[in-house]
């Protein structure tokens, strides 16, 4: 096996997985400390520690190649697991998700990989991504699966945004059906220093809607900072993120602070706008953050001859982009939201 040795030896599996865009041969051996590692694909790795564990967790980055500072926070977490300086205590899937677009630099090669799950990639054209999409879903469901459905089952996929953000880190919780938003989720996002979240309205096609839609897990995309290439982060940024996924992987039991909803700024899309014409535009600059509100009536963007207004004071925009495909999202909107009754 070409890679086993160095693999064992360095713990780098993100450079193995770069070297190996679409295909890798699995293997599996076990460490000193009785951890199985098992490489499902290239970009696809399990740990599974001897011992009882009672939570299966999901850690994915790179769904968007270019996202480059949550691939490293996964990349030392693997690498620390395989050279025996993390011991885990639970059951863990990492996950590169794109691999060729991480070598290019760039968010996707053909698609938006983030908008092929939950069946989305069942088209008729194929492509690396739909291919990819699907294989990632078979993973996801094998591991949970494997776990039984008593187990605890978490999900989180690490982004960076394009744009810079007022609320630097923040986190969309994908639509839970009438289900109540989770408090204890909300603690473990503040430890990881999230404090912003997003409360989505409507199924997705998104990785973190698939797990927590399909598996029941608690699920988030998160999202660390603005997108920087490899080498520019500022790790200091991402301290907590990663004491707090290392506590969540390493620990049997994980404390956090006692619930204070003045901790939080907590947000619920307020609508989403799809780009449908060639000619889509911002009246706004690239500068424009995320969680820039607008007043009553200003233009917020301009789809061919349809012009979308805010419709309510402080209407705030998140994750414009104007040049995604046809038939895409290519703004949310957002209005705060209050802790009431459907938070537990
Ligand atoms: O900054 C941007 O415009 C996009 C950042 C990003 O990749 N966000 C995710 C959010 C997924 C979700 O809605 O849960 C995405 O657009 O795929
Ligand atoms: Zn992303």
């Amino acid at each position: 096996m070409t890679y086993l040795a160095e693999l064992k030896q360095s713990g780098d599996f993100l450079t193995i997985t770069r070297n190996n865009e679409f295909t890798l041969e699995p293997v599996n051996f076990t460490l000193d400390n009785g951890t199985l590692v098992e490489v499902h694909d290239t970009g696809v790795i399990q740990f599974t520690p001897a011992g009882e564990t009672t939570k299966d967790i999901v850690l994915s980055s790179a769904v968007h190649g270019n996202e480059t500072a949550p691939i490293e926070i996964c990349d030392e977490l693997i690498q620390h697991i395989i050279t025996g300086k993390l011991v885990l205590a639970q059951r863990v899937l990492f996950i590169f998700g794109n691999p060729k677009s991480i070598n290019i630099g760039q968010r996707f090669v053909d698609e938006n990989l983030n908008r092929l799950f939950n069946g989305a990639h069942n088209q008729e054209t194929d492509n690396p991504e739909k291919v990819r999409a699907q294989k990632l879903e078979g993973y996801v469901r094998a591991f949970f699966e494997q776990g039984g459905d008593e187990r605890y089952r978490c999900h989180y996929d690490l982004h960076t945004a394009i744009r810079g953000s007022k609320n630097e880190k923040f986190a969309v919780y994908p639509f839970l059906h009438g289900k109540p938003w989770k408090k204890s989720q909300l603690q473990f996002l503040l430890s990881c220093g999230v404090n912003t979240v997003l409360m989505m309205r409507s199924a997705a096609t998104t990785f973190s809607y698939f797990s927590s839609y399909q598996f029941g897990a608690d699920a988030f995309t998160i999202e660390l900072g603005q997108v920087k290439p490899f080498g520019e982060n500022n790790m200091a940024s991402f301290a907590k993120t990663k004491e707090t996924l290392k506590a969540l992987i390493s620990q049997e039991k994980v404390e956090y602070k006692e619930f204070n909803a003045d901790e939080f700024e907590l947000f619920t899309v307020h609508r989403t706008i799809n780009r449908t014409q060639a000619e889509f535009s911002f009246p706004f600059p690239d500068s424009a953050e995320n969680f820039t509100g607008f007043s009553k009536g200003e233009l917020l963007a301009t789809d061919g001859d349809k012009q979308y207004f805010a419709e309510v004071e402080g209407e705030a925009i998140i994750f414009p982009n104007a040049n995604v495909a046809l038939g895409q999202r290519a703004l949310l909107t957002v209005v705060p939201l209050e802790v009431d009754e459907n938070f537990i």
